[in-house]
């Protein structure tokens, strides 16, 4: 089973997606401006899983939003299959920490629900849907509403609702963080599952995963992106050269994991001690 259309519609070579010396400014309410992420440069291969780390609140779900194409650069470029952004395009997939469910529609209503609204008639959408349901396990759950679902049968929703829209590009920003451990392991195998099937056949999605946790980013990753302390910039890109396929909970014991491990968090806990200093100068 894959993901996606690998590079659909991009110009041959192009990579899936590019950010050039991107810059991004808020405004504050007080009219000041707030730099977020500085000066940015990251590449994402067609096919390639991408795990994005760094401290909290340094630019990450902003790196996310620019390639979204929900926010703009204040400078610099991003590139979706080598042509820039300029919104939101049909072939970028999310998923969010928070569940993105209409509460009064069921399972199978909910899944149905993107591709209806891009137009995709109703009995083709509802058997997409079922397809998808199967894919994630939920066959038997179509008819159930959102409260009625443990927190990892939602987040199967979640990804069949963003994957039954055939993304070739999959941003996801920190999905399973609400999960209890187990529950956030399972769902990482069956993601990687769903989106490794036929590689390198070369027909994956490509994904940026954001997340707090250096464990999940390795297993699940092809590199693993450390930001420094904010405002974000790529401080060191680190390339995770363990086999597929991989099982979160084995993969994890491997010498060689535990070795990229200690490299990429002594990158990464540098950044994290620098924010945690600035927090605490400006609490005295
Ligand atoms: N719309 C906005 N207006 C003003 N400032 C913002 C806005 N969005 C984000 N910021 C600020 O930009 C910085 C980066 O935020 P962002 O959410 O990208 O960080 P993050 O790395 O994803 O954080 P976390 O790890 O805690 O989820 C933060 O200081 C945040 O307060």
């Amino acid at each position: 089973m894959t993901i996606g259309r690998n590079g659909q519609g991009a110009p041959d070579g192009a990579p899936a997606i590019e950010l050039r010396g991107a810059s991004k400014v808020f405004r504050t309410p007080s009219g000041a401006g707030h730099t977020a992420v500085r000066d940015l440069d990251l590449t994402v291969a067609r096919g390639e899983f991408v795990a994005v780390v760094g401290p909290t609140g340094c630019g990450k779900s902003t790196t996310l939003t620019l390639v979204s194409g929900l926010e703009e650069p204040t400078e610099g470029e991003v590139l979706i299959g080598g042509e820039p952004v300029t919104g939101i395009r049909p072939e970028v997939g999310f998923v969010f920490q928070q569940d993105a469910v209409f509460p009064w529609r069921t399972v199978l209503s909910n899944v149905m629900a993107g591709p209806r609204f891009r137009g995709v008639p109703k009995a083709q959408a509802r058997e997409r849907a079922r397809d998808w349901l199967g894919r994630v396990g939920l066959a038997s759950f179509a008819d159930r509403y959102p409260h009625q679902l443990s927190g990892g049968q939602r987040k199967r929703v979640a990804l069949a609702q963003t994957l039954v829209g055939d993304p070739s590009i999959l941003l996801m920003d920190e999905p399973f963080s609400a999960l209890d451990v187990q529950t956030r392991a399972l769902m990482s195998d069956e993601l990687l599952e769903l989106w490794g099937g036929a590689r390198p056949g070369g027909a994956a999605a490509s994904v940026v995963f954001v997340t707090h946790d250096l464990e999940e980013a390795i297993a699940l990753a092809d590199k693993v992106v450390v930001m420094t302390a904010g405002p974000a910039t790529v401080k060191q890109v680190f390339p995770v050269p363990l086999e597929r396929p991989r099982k979160v909970e084995s993969v994890r014991l491997e010498a060689a994991f535990i070795e990229i491990y200690r490299e990429i968090w002594s990158s990464l806990g540098e950044e994290v001690r620098i924010t945690r200093e600035r927090g605490a100068s400006r609490v005295a």
